[in-house]
């Protein structure tokens, strides 16, 4: 049972979204089916993201999974995409529409200025898989987190992100094991492979997540944010550059130089750049 006064920021169907101390908390909550996702549930994802995204008070987020099952007690992060509603052009919402846009989520972790760290409390699955990859760190319950991944059983791959970042986590040929066998690796074998950061008894799993959320929270915000698009950057080519320049762009507005620039533009005058030579 968690110690920590969660408040919840918006209620969901498929998710929850909670709140304390400067750290945000989302949730799968669909442990019926090992926290699977359907489009709702990644259109519920997409929107708690962006709104942790813009709340200035949130600087952690940690993306974890409820349970457990009501049904057997299991304990799930997630299974990846809900196979029940899997169609011939994705997965299906009531509007019958196809969608993979569980890789939207992907690139919201990917960008995200806030740090993410995926809390492994279960099964880390095809697209729960993927997702871990992604996030900036990876804490893993001992007794109940197992990795594993099946996209080739169901025939899907991520040839994106999850497999990509994942042989730069653990090497080329351990990520080809990973994706070729879909074997179940234990924490302390994620934590050995370089794909997990820690490894906590599963009653201590989601303190000691926030407590190094409260850590990160300590440092510089710009600081970390500039890390964490410093250490994407060689991997994510000219979308790295991209978002790394932006947030320099941003550093550089706050200058006098900056400010020079465009005060000189709404004044209607020479602009004097002389003295920031
Ligand atoms: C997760 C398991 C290994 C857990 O096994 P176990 O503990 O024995 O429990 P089960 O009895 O199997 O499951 C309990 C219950 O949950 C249902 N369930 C589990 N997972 C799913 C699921 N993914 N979809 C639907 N239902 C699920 C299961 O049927 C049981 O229901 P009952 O009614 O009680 O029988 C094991 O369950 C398992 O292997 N699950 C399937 C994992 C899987 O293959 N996931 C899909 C991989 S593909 C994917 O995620 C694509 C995602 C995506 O959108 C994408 C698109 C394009 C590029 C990349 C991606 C991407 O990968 O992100």
């Amino acid at each position: 049972m968690s110690k920590i006064n969660w408040e919840t920021i918006k209620e969901y169907e498929d998710i929850t979204f909670k709140y304390c101390d400067g750290v945000a908390r989302i949730a799968f909550n669909r442990p019926e089916v090992r926290n699977a996702f359907r489009p709702k549930t990644v259109f519920e994802l997409l929107d708690a993201f962006s709104i942790a995204e813009e709340d200035r008070k949130i600087g952690v987020i940690l993306l974890t999974g409820e349970g457990p099952s009501p049904k057997d007690g299991g304990w799930a992060f997630c299974s990846g995409g809900d196979q029940r509603v899997r169609g011939k052009f994705g997965y299906e919402g009531s509007d019958k529409i196809g969608r993979l846009n569980i890789l939207e989520v992907q690139r919201l972790i990917r960008f995200s200025t806030k740090v993410v760290i995926a809390v492994v409390n279960g099964w880390a699955v095809g697209g729960g898989h993927s997702l871990h990859v992604v996030c900036d760190m990876t804490i893993a319950s001992k007794e109940h987190a197992i990795f594993k991944q099946t996209d080739a059983d169901v025939a899907s791959f991520d040839g994106g992100f999850g497999s990509a970042y994942l042989a730069r986590q653990v090497g080329q040929k351990r990520a080809r094991e990973i994706f070729f066998l879909g074997l179940n690796y234990s924490a302390q074998e994620a934590f050995d492979m370089g794909m997990a950061n820690a490894v906590v008894p599963h009653e201590e799993l989601e303190e000691f997540s926030f407590n190094w959320a409260q850590e990160i929270l300590t440092k510089s915000p710009t600081a970390i944010k500039m890390l964490k698009f410093a250490f994407n950057l060689i991997d994510d080519g000219l979308v790295g550059q991209q978002v790394f320049a932006g947030e320099a762009t941003r550093l550089a507005y706050g200058t006098d130089e900056a400010e020079e620039g465009r005060n000189a533009f709404l004044e209607k005058r020479k602009r004097d750049f002389d003295r920031f030579r």
